[in-house]
Formats: C-alpha cells, sequence, structure tokens
C-alpha cells in the first residue's frame, strides 16, 4: 500500500536526513517506524505526503508514485496526525475536525455532522465538541487530532508521535483507542515513535531504523522480541524483552491440564483428597476455588483462552496464562472460555516451556 523504495533525503544544508530506505506498510496494518531521535522518522513519514521531497528513489502509494499529480490532492487523501495535535487554536473542536471534510468539498453543515461523529467515535461528546482547543487536557486535544485526521475518511494515516506528550497513563489509553478504533476501520497506518514499548503494542509489524534511515530489522513484534537480527536491535529492544514476548505470544499452543471440580454449594469437601477443587456455577463458571483444607479460596485472576482483543490485550495470550497460574491460590490458574465457562487449569511451568528459546545448536 505505502512502499518507499530506495529513498534517500538530503537536505539543502548537506544533512542526510535518509540514506537509502527501502519498506512496504502493507494495507489495513499498523506499521511503526521506531529508532533513536534523528534516524529520519519524520523524514520519512513526510515524504509520503510530499512535506518532504525525496532527493533519490520514490514513495508509491496503492502503487502510484506519489511523486506525480498535485501535492494538496495527494495530502486531502492521507490523514496526518501530529504530537500536540497541531490543532487551531481559534476554532472550536468541531470546526477544527470540520476543517478536513469541508477541504473535501463537503457543505459546512454535513461537515460539522460528519465532525460530531468522528469525535464521538473518539470518546468525546457535544459539550467537548463546542469548546476551545486550550479548553481541552493533553489526552482529550490528541483525541481531537485523531478524529480530524479520521473525518476526511482517508484510507491512510501518517501519526506522527501523536501520544509522545501525554502522560503515560493517558497514552496506554489512548493507544487502546487506537487498536479499537483500527479493529473497525482498518485503515493503513504509518506510525513514528522514539518508544520500542508503544511500537510493540501498537505495531502488526515494526521497522527499527538507525540513523541515517537506514533499516536494522523490519519484523512483526514477536519476532523483534525473539530474534533480534544484531546487537543495536536488542539493546535498542531492551534487555526485558524475554519477558515482554509474554503478551505477543499467542497461548495457542498451551495445553491446558484437567482439575477436579464440584458444584458451588456443594457440601461435600474436595473432590480428590489432598487437592484443589474449582467450584462451579450452574453455567459451568468458576466460582472459587476449594482448598484441600475444606475452605473455600478466591479464585485469582482467569486465562481467557480466546477473544483476545485490544480492549483485553492479555486474553489469549501467555502472559494473561501466567498471571492466572501466578495469581491463584492454587499453584495452577484456571482458564476460561469467552463466555466464563471452566476448560481447565493452566500450570506455570507450561507457560514456561512455551517461551523458551530454540537451545542455541
Ligand atoms: N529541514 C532540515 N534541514 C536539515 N536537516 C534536517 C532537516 N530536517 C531534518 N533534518 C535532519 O535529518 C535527520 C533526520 O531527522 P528526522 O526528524 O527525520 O529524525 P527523527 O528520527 O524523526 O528524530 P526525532 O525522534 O528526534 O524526531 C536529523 O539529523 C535531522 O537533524
Amino acid at each position: 500500500m505505502i512502499e518507499f523504495r530506495d529513498v534517500g533525503k538530503r537536505f539543502a544544508d548537506g544533512t542526510v536526513g535518509l540514506e537509502s530506505l527501502s519498506l512496504t506498510a502493507r494495507e489495513g496494518e499498523i506499521t511503526v517506524l521506531v529508532g533513536p531521535s534523528g534516524c529520519g522518522k519524520t523524514t520519512s513519514l513526510r515524504t509520503v505526503n510530499r512535506m518532504v521531497e525525496p532527493t533519490s528513489g520514490s514513495v508509491l502509494l496503492q502503487g502510484r508514485d506519489v511523486a506525480e499529480g498535485d501535492p494538496a490532492l495527494l495530502r486531502r487523501g492521507i490523514g496526518y496526525v501530529i504530537q500536540q495535535a497541531g490543532l487551531f487554536p481559534h476554532r472550536r473542536v468541531l470546526d477544527n475536525v470540520a476543517t478536513v471534510p469541508v477541504l473535501q468539498g463537503l457543505p459546512r453543515k454535513e461537515a460539522r455532522a460528519r465532525a460530531a461523529e468522528v469525535l464521538e467515535r473518539v470518546g468525546l461528546d457535544e459539550a467537548m465538541a463546542q469548546r476551545w482547543p486550550a479548553q481541552l487536557s493533553g489526552g482529550q486535544q490528541q483525541r481531537v487530532g485523531v478524529a480530524r485526521a479520521l473525518a476526511g475518511d482517508a484510507p491512510v494515516l501518517l501519526m506522527d508521535e501523536p501520544f509522545s506528550a501525554v502522560d503515560p497513563v493517558v497514552r496506554v489509553e489512548l493507544q487502546d483507542e487506537l487498536l479499537r478504533l483500527q479493529a473497525d476501520l482498518g485503515k493503513t497506518i504509518l506510525f513514528v515513535t522514539h518508544d520500542i514499548d508503544e511500537a510493540i503494542r501498537l505495531g502488526d509489524r515494526v521497522a527499527v531504523l538507525r540513523v541515517g534511515g537506514r533499516l536494522a530489522q523490519f519484523a512483526p513484534p514477536d519476532e523483534l522480541l525473539a530474534h533480534p537480527a544484531d546487537e543495536f536491535v536488542s539493546g535498542f529492544v531492551g534487555r526485558d524483552r524475554g519477558y515482554r514476548r509474554l503478551g505477543f505470544v499467542p497461548a495457542t499452543a498451551l495445553k491446558l491440564t484437567e482439575l477436579p471440580t464440584r458444584a458451588n454449594g456443594d457440601t461435600a469437601g474436595p473432590a480428590v483428597p489432598g487437592e484443589w477443587t474449582v467450584l462451579l456455577d450452574g453455567a459451568e463458571r468458576p466460582a472459587a476455588w476449594l482448598g484441600p483444607d475444606g475452605a473455600r479460596h478466591e479464585l485469582g485472576s482467569v486465562y481467557v483462552t480466546e477473544g483476545a482483543d485490544a480492549a483485553s490485550e492479555a486474553a489469549g495470550t501467555l502472559r494473561g496464562a501466567l498471571d492466572a497460574a501466578l495469581s491463584s491460590p492454587a499453584g495452577r490458574g484456571v482458564a476460561v472460555d469467552r463466555e466464563g465457562r471452566f476448560r481447565g487449569g493452566v500450570a506455570p511451568d507450561d507457560v514456561l516451556a512455551l517461551l523458551r528459546p530454540d537451545p542455541v545448536p
């Protein structure tokens, strides 16, 4: 969908922003460009909407060289979100968002209706829509920035450090929201960040760049964490990458163990003497543990075997499985399906076995 072909940029003062970048961002995916300061992330992004003209190579959008045709027209088909949102301070939130559809030729009234619709999508109500940008929090301003980029209904979004200026808690909220939106919208997103955690969280594929816009590795997050291409990448990805992989490895290969069960309210003791028993309600949902001592204990977190989605990141991944195992008083966790019905037990060792890298021969 977006293809960089040997894209190079030498600025007028001789600075090499990009040496030769080749990379394809696939349709409907979030492709993240990550790397240290000055490695050329922003420059790369801006070659797509021609805010920067490459000095060599070309950028293709849906197979067409962006250098052909009118840049203004090109930009109307590309949503663009920047740090600090870049809102017009003298326009109300609603009109900030309506700008893009107005530019696209929609009558003002329809453009405003469209703006209200996308604002609601990003969690901002009518009262917010009537405020001035300065009357919003940093996180709300970023939401408006995202809404404005979505208002044009462009299939491509360029996002340049859009969440960098907000505190870590809001940042995670905004990331979750982007993932939720993306699950609905399926845009082709090119996302720039210097934060590897953000890259790994959001990217379907992550491009790690070094200075000069040279591609060090381009891979899905799990592969980046499991098999960094070289020392630069492993240094950049960080020391706790083994642990962080937990959240990205689907637990489909995890074998559930059998656990004794009993109906909740049944006054008989443990189903198997000396063992922990899961108490199930009438709908087969686990309610509590019955200890070997005959006392009830809290269940701890449960592992949801299916339905991994943006809203509950850990569901269906090894992170969720390990958390269930470690937070349970029984030394093993309880697995449930999407409806909350009991599926089996999770042993911590089984989770760790799946994470263990292949031994080096
Ligand atoms: N207009 C310009 N003139 C000269 N040099 C420039 C210009 N714009 C960017 N550069 C240089 O090009 C290189 C890449 O810059 P770019 O902004 O793309 O990096 P970045 O990876 O986005 O960095 P950061 O994370 O710090 O924003 C840097 O060395 C920068 O100083």
